[in-house]
């Protein structure tokens, strides 16, 4: 089952066309990766989804149920990170989620566990410092903590590791991995690294549409390997191989790039390598990166 279906969302404003057709969906139990450059419109989105900013035209489903600007309806199964979390700084993490809970209605019982729990699950269940004292991260932390309060069926994360360092930023998608017990994580990024790292699911925005989607798995079959890089040990014998192969590119005096991804060239190049007695360093076959597909997508 699909916990969010976005469907031919249209947004601009004014004449600025920020999103153009935007169809993408995000089946349950799923990590999904909402990626786009700086500027794509991914924030834009997520507060469309959020019912905070209306479309112009489509439709967008959380569980089931249609999303509509103004109404929070759909809200209830959702738990939301901005890309810079506000708390009250003068609270410490227990007291804020206590806070939290109240505000929102859930018994005191049920807030007592939550809290225990999440605490535990985002690593601050013994931190009794004012919010005031806490680095980026433990913010965006507690942040995660904080959407999880109520059991959403969805947890979106805006950017939510972008400004952190990479101890940082690990924390956080363990967190969010953990997270996939208990809902489905949609976060917007454009560190692609992190999206290879822990996501199920990707989805590429750009000019406002989605550009390429499916489980990783997918995207990487439909560009298979990207060709292969050659070392030798002499610079005359790059030489010579460029010579009779096409298609090659020198990296250094040394190493040599094919942009193949026909496998019989590279066994005809290792061919002709040891035929000819050349001293070879290393072979490599190069995979597609979702870098490479990404900077495909955007035309870079
Ligand atoms: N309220 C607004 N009024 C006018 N233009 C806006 C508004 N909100 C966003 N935009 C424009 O829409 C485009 C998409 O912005 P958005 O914040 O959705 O991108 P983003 O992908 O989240 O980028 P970033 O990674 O920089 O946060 C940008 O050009 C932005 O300037």
């Amino acid at each position: 089952m699909e916990m969010l279906t976005v469907s031919h969302i249209y947004k601009a404003f004014g004449k600025k066309k920020v999103l153009s057709d935007l169809s993408f969906s995000v089946p349950e139990g799923s990590v999904f990766g909402f990626v786009g450059q700086n500027g794509a419109g991914k924030t834009t989105t997520m507060k469309t989804i959020l019912g905070l900013i209306a479309a112009d035209s489509g439709e967008i489903c959380i569980n089931g149920e249609s999303v509509s600007y103004g109404q929070n309806t759909t809200n209830r199964y959702v738990g939301f990170l901005p890309d810079v979390p506000e708390f009250y700084s003068y609270m410490t993490p227990k007291e804020y989620l206590d806070f939290c809970g109240e505000i929102t209605g859930m018994e005191t019982k049920k807030i007592k566990s939550r809290t225990v729990e999440l605490l535990t699950l985002v690593g601050l269940e013994n931190e009794n410092r004012h919010i005031k004292g806490f680095s980026r991260g433990m913010k965006q932390r507690l942040g995660i903590a904080q959407a999880l309060l109520n059991q959403p069926k969805l947890l979106i994360c805006d950017e939510p590791t972008s400004a952190l360092d990479p101890i940082g930023r690990k924390e956080i998608l363990d967190i969010l991995v953990s997270s996939k017990e208990q809902t489905t994580v949609l976060f917007s990024t454009h560190i692609l690294s992190d999206v290879e790292r822990i996501c199920t699911e990707v989805a590429f925005i750009n000019d406002g549409k989605i550009a390429i989607s499916g489980t990783l798995e997918k995207i990487r079959n439909m560009h298979p390997a990207a060709g292969f890089e050659i070392e030798l040990e002499h610079s005359e014998d790059a030489d010579k191989l460029l010579s009779v192969f096409s298609g090659g590119k020198k990296l250094t005096e040394r190493h040599l790039t094919f942009n193949e991804s026909d496998e019989l060239k590279m066994i005809e190049v290792l061919g002709f390598i040891v035929e000819q007695k050349l001293s070879l360093k290393k072979v490599e076959r190069l995979e597609t990166t979702l870098e490479s597909l990404f900077l495909e997508v955007v035309g870079e």
